[in-house]
This record gives structure tokens, sequence and C-alpha cells, in this order.
């Protein structure tokens, strides 16, 4: 069975914030980014996880990108992190409650951080180069998977760590019911949560729960098809682990919130405006 997505009274009660709480009752989520010239879509993941609410957010950089991301930031916070040791040293920090890394971290960085952030057992967020580095061996990922990590490849990604999936997928004329079948198994060989991105993004976790978010017809968001927008469902994803959501929960909300903040935009959107626009999805909601 798989089920729409939807925005349940549960979750929207839990994107509110409570009168009295401080930044740290929101989490803070650690973002990985690039090196430089490479930055930028760490920054759109950094902002998005911040103004989906988490409470602080910090960007981890090479040492020799720390001068252009502190000329491109103020709220987010910003650390040098040169290697594996250094971020197992920042997770050493129990209040650190999330992490995503991929966008914009190049292969060599990737294979490096992946293992670092899975070690500190927090829930983390693997998209892109996180992804695409393990193509030669998926068994090495999948091995240090959790079920509060989220996989959040698009196809081309999805087809680098399960090819014969992909294939199925293809074989099926890219039918949503083979899709949801394919991002099922996934999510069962994997141990994570999957997120198959595309106008119909399917979520499944390893224990068999299956979702869609259909942003076709009358919920169109073709806009979306947009260089770093998946870079900023990243950063959703990670700031709503950060505030403690489930990781499904966490997968659901904000593909719902992303694809809500992409209809709210329309056509000119680009992936800049998807963060800058959840204010308003937010007053929308009655948050
Ligand atoms: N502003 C920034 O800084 C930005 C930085 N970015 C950063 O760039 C890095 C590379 O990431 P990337 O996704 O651009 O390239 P890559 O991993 O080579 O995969 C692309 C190949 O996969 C295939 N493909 C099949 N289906 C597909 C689908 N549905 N959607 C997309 N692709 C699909 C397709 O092959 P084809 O099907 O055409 O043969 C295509 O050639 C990464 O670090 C990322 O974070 C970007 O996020 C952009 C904004
Ligand atoms: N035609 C479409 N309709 C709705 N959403 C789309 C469409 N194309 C892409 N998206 C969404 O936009 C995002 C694109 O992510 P991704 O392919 O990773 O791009 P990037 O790597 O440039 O950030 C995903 O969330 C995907 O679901």
């Amino acid at each position: 069975m798989i089920r729409p997505i939807a925005l349940t009274e549960p979750v929207r009660a839990a994107l509110s914030k409570r009168v009295d709480a401080h930044k740290f009752d929101h989490g803070h989520a650690l973002v990985l980014g690039g090196g430089p010239g490479r930055g930028g879509a760490g920054r759109l993941a950094a902002r998005a996880a911040l103004r989906i609410g988490a409470g602080l957010v910090t960007l981890a950089v090479p040492p020799v990108a720390v001068a252009e991301n502190a000329a491109r930031l103020d709220a987010v916070m910003l650390a040098p992190v040169p290697d594996g040791y250094s971020l197992r040293g920042m997770l050493a920090d129990p209040r650190i409650s999330a992490v995503a890394l991929g966008p914009g971290l190049g292969l060599p960085r990737a294979r490096e951080m992946v293992p670092a952030a899975l070690w500190a057992k927090r829930p983390v967020v693997l998209d892109a180069d996180a992804l695409s580095a393990f193509e030669e061996d998926t068994e090495l990922l999948f091995g240090q998977l959790r079920p509060d990590c989220v996989l959040t490849p698009h196809m081309g990604e999805f087809a680098r760590l399960f090819p014969d999936l992909a294939a199925a997928i293809r074989a099926g004329g890219d039918a949503i019911a083979g899709r949801a079948d394919a991002v099922a198994a996934a999510a069962a060989r994997s141990g994570a949560v999957v997120l198959l991105k595309g106008a119909q993004t399917i979520v499944a976790t390893p224990d068999g729960d299956l979702a869609v978010n259909d942003a076709t017809g009358a919920q169109a968001s073709p806009w979306l098809a947009t260089a770093g927008a998946g870079d900023v469902l990243a950063g959703m994803i990670a700031g709503l682990l950060a505030r403690g959501f489930a990781p499904v929960d966490a997968a659901c909300a904000g593909v719902w919130l992303h694809a809500e903040a992409g209809r709210s935009l329309g056509p000119g959107l680009i992936a800049e405006d998807l963060p800058e626009a959840l204010p308003g999805v937010f007053r929308a909601l009655g948050i």
C-alpha cells in the first residue's frame, strides 16, 4: 500500500515553536560544504535547514573555503572542518542533532566524511556526492546505514547505488507502481529511509512504510526542475531531523513543504527562493 503524503495535524503542530523555548530546544543541524567555488549547494542546504526551524545551523567547510563562505553567511554559522577526524571531534558535541552531507561536497571529501558522519550515530541526510561516492562499493555504504539515515537520490544517483532496481524502473516504463516497488526494495536493502526525487517523489522505510508526493496534475510544480532544488530539500529534511522529527516524518514533511514552496513561487523560481518561501507557507498553514 502506498499512501499519499499529506501534512497531518500532528506534523503541522510539531512545525510550530513553543512560546517559551530557546534555540537549543529546536536542535542544531550540521551541514557539510565543499571546497572553494563549490560552496553554493551546501549554503542552500544550510539556509533551508535554518528556515525550516532548526535552532542553529553550522556549515562545516574545508579551511581553504572559510573565507568564501564567511563572505556569504550571516545567520548560518561557519566552522573549518579539514577531515574526518575533525568531523568526529565536532560531533562529540551532543547538541548537534542532525547532519546533512553530499551537496557540493566532491567525491573524495564525501568518501572521507560519510563514515565520520555515520560514526556519530546522529540522524543523517545523505544526498548527491555522499551517494555517488559509493557507486563502486555500495556494500561499504549500506553496512554503515541505520533507519535514522535518509538517502535522497535523484534517478541518476539512485541508479548508481541500485543499478538493478533502476533497470527495473526503466523496464516498467517509469510507472509509479514500479518506482514504488523499487524504492521499497532500496530501503529494505540499504537499511535506511530512501527518498527518490522527481515529479512523483517516493519515500520508503526499511520496515515497509511507503508514501508518494505526486507533484503532477493540479499539484504540478515543474519549476522545481532547477539546479539546487534538491540541495534545498536535503537541508529541509536535515532541519526537521535536527528538530526531532522521526526520519520518515522529516522526509515526508520536507517533501511536502518543498513542493508547496515551489507551488507558492511558481514560474521563475530558482533554488535560492525556496527557503525564503517557507515563512509564507508556514503562515498559510496557520503556524
Ligand atoms: N548551485 C550549486 O552549487 C549546485 C551544485 N550541485 C552539485 O553538483 C554535484 C553534481 O550533482 P548533479 O546532480 O548535478 O550531477 P550528477 O551527480 O553527475 O548527476 C547528474 C546525472 O544523473 C543523470 N540523471 C538521471 N536522472 C536524473 C534526474 N532525475 N535528475 C538529475 N540527473 C539525473 C543524468 O544523466 P543522463 O540521464 O542525462 O544520462 C545527469 O547527467 C553535486 O555535488 C551537487 O550537489 C547541483 O546540486 C546543482 C546546483
Ligand atoms: N518536474 C518536476 N516536478 C516537481 N518536482 C520536481 C520536478 N523535477 C524535479 N523536481 C524536484 O526538484 C528537486 C531536484 O533535485 P535534484 O535533482 O537533486 O537537483 P539538484 O541536484 O540540482 O539540487 C527534487 O526535490 C525533485 O523532486
